[in-house]
């Protein structure tokens, strides 16, 4: 079974397409990313997922149940916990008495709340602050505070929607540092993110979507090599001489100071071609490393090339 399955997920708001027959799934125990530009119906997939909203056609499965028949999607519910954007805490009471309403609003026992609700307040360095009013928390506090309160109930998944997104570089990494712990026992992640550097970090899969169509899903490095011609291979020899010529599986090459950037689509082929233009030479290799595009190429790359 899968922890998400999503098949043909259609969603108008009047006549504007914001998702179009968007299918995926996400697999027990990955960490899964949704990432997109602003508008792009991130949020929209999100509040599908968990039954906020109807999507006009399709069909969403959350832990085998179906998201579109009320009673199924109580019981996903029961065993998700949702981080949805632009959630907030409620700001006259405590962070524990947030997490204490949380705990009784998925049907926990008092002393199992308080157990994990204090487990959870130190995971998120709030515990200090436990008895202080959300009203005086940074951004980061609360939000480190929203998935404590999603993870009250110890769920098998957590559906976040930019859960690091404008926050403090310390909250964010704590947040980070959480999600790949919850990974590591067991539990499945589904996020969506804006944040590159966060996605190529925490993910094993990626789902890129622009204007409502998913248009790349697959693991970070396998996304990269879409990128075709962004490999390089940055060589520096001495004495620094290269006939850009001789290198028949360079696509461009780039000399900078005492180095050479060979763009290639076949590394492999270009590496072998440089050592073998310093043995006939007589150069001495002083560096040879191979560079590879980062997901932000491949995601400049897809948005910005993929016409409808
Ligand atoms: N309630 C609504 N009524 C009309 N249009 C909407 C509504 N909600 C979203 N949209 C539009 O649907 C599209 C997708 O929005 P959505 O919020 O899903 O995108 P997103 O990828 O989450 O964007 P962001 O990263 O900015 O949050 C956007 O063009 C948005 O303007």
């Amino acid at each position: 079974m899968k922890a998400i399955e999503v098949v043909g997920l259609t969603k108008y708001y009047g006549s504007f397409l914001a998702v179009d027959n968007v299918s995926f799934e996400v697999r027990k125990g990955e960490i899964f990313g949704f990432l997109g530009p602003n508008g792009a119906g991130k949020t929209t997939t999100v509040r599908t997922i968990t039954g906020v909203l109807r999507p006009n056609s399709g069909e969403i499965r959350v832990l085998g149940y179906d998201m579109l028949d009320e009673r199924e999607k109580i019981k996903a519910r029961e065993r998700t916990g949702i981080v949805p954007e632009m959630a907030n805490p409620y700001v006259d009471l405590t962070a524990m008495q947030n997490l204490r309403l949380m705990g009784e609003l998925y049907g926990m026992g008092r002393g199992e709340i308080e157990k994990r609700s204090v487990e959870l307040l130190k995971l998120f360095d709030l515990y200090e602050k436990r008895n202080m009013k959300v009203r005086a928390f940074s951004k980061g506090m609360r939000q480190r505070l929203i998935l404590a309160m999603a993870m009250i109930s110890d769920p098998e998944l957590l559906i976040l929607d930019e859960p690091t997104s404008g926050l403090d570089v310390i909250s964010a990494r704590l947040i980070k540092d959480v999600i790949r712990e919850e990974k590591r026992k067991g539990k499945t992640i589904f996020m969506t993110t804006h944040n590159m550097i966060d996605a190529n970090e925490l993910c094993e899969r990626i789902g890129i979507i622009r204007k409502g169509r998913l248009i790349a899903i697959d693991t970070p490095e396998k996304l990269k090599q879409l990128v075709r011609g962004s490999v390089s291979v940055e060589v520096s020899f001495e004495p620094m001489k290269l006939e850009t010529s001789s290198i028949s599986s360079a696509i461009r090459v780039e000399l900078m100071g005492d180095k050479a950037r060979v763009f290639t689509n076949d590394p492999d082929a270009t590496v072998k071609e440089l050592v073998y233009y310093a043995e006939r030479k007589g150069l001495r290799i002083v560096s040879l490393r191979t560079l590879s595009p980062s997901l932000e190429d491949v995601f400049i790359k897809l948005v910005g090339e993929k016409n409808d």
